[in-house]
């Protein structure tokens, strides 16, 4: 795999103008005290150095500025359990890091939370996007880590939850099965996230971002059938629906789901 993306943005789903409304800019303005007046620019500047290093369909959509994780049908669970009950969160192939942002903007304690990605680019980009380097280095939330690297994952304590964003849909069909093996041995209660899906399941090339491989898009029947074949039910797919995603340029099927064990860990 290259290391460095085209800078082209003829790309069918690239988005020029970030989708600023009300709720971005107050979430900017309160969070990372950027002004409204500021915002478009400060929100190119991150999105064009990040597209630089990978052409991932949620940089060119500007799907990060969604903050995916509150439409997860357990969000308001995950808020309740880790502000009031000492529950813990991790944001796996958290990328600029959004998600977790979005919990400590919701009330959640930093030590609470954990972002992993196998880029440091965008975990430090993503300190520039919310101008909070300081404190999350200080806390140590996100680390450099690669879902695959067995040493990496044993030294990483199990999560009450994990949170997966755009995630699984990267790999092929095998890849996903040992995925979801390797996720499961870092969540105790439940794995939950959105991602491409497709009410006709199958395998697509992933044209842009890693032209050589194939990304399997699942419909939640396929998505279920997978992780019941993967943990011989140990897991159980508790929600997963297709809703039908619109941008200015093009249209795509998303999977919302909740996995959820059924071992007690
Ligand atoms: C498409 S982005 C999604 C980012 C974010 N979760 C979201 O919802 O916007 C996928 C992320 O997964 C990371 N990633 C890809 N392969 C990985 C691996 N083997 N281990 C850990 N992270 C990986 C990428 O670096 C990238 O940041």
């Amino acid at each position: 795999m290259s290391t460095e993306a085209s800078a082209d943005k003829n790309i069918s789903f690239y988005v020029n103008e970030p989708p600023i409304n009300s709720d971005v800019e107050t979430f900017f303005a309160n969070y990372a005290s950027i002004p409204s007046s500021a915002l478009r620019e400060h929100l190119i500047n991150i999105r064009q150095r990040a597209w630089e290093k990978r052409n991932y369909p949620c940089l060119g959509r500007w799907a990060f500025l969604d903050f995916s994780i509150q439409q997860s049908p357990i969000y308001q669970e995950i808020l309740d359990q880790c502000k009031n009950h000492g529950a813990t969160l991790i944001d796996f192939g958290c990328c600029l890091g959004q998600d977790i942002r979005q919990l400590v903007y919701d009330g959640v304690h930093l030590d609470r939370l954990r972002g992993y990605d196998l880029e440091s680019f965008f975990i430090e980009l993503g300190y520039e996007l919310f101008c909070d380097g300081e404190v999350m280095k200080e806390n140590k939330i996100f680390t450099v880590g690669d879902i695959f690297d067995d040493d990496f994952l044993n030294g990483v304590e199990p999560a009450d939850y994990v949170y997966v964003g755009a995630f699984i849909h990267l790999f092929d069909t095998p890849t996903q099965r040992e995925v979801c093996r390797r996720l499961t041995r870092l969540a105790k209660r439940a794995i939950t996230g959105r991602q491409v899906g497709a009410s006709i399941p199958g395998e697509y090339s992933r044209t842009f971002d890693f032209p050589s491989s194939k990304s399997m898009r699942h419909s939640p029947e396929t998505f279920t059938q997978m992780w019941n074949e993967v943990t011989e039910c140990a897991w159980q797919v508790e929600s997963a629906y297709l809703k039908t995603a619109y941008n200015m340029k093009s249209t795509n099927e998303r999977l919302t789901f909740v996995v959820r064990s059924h071992e007690q860990k």
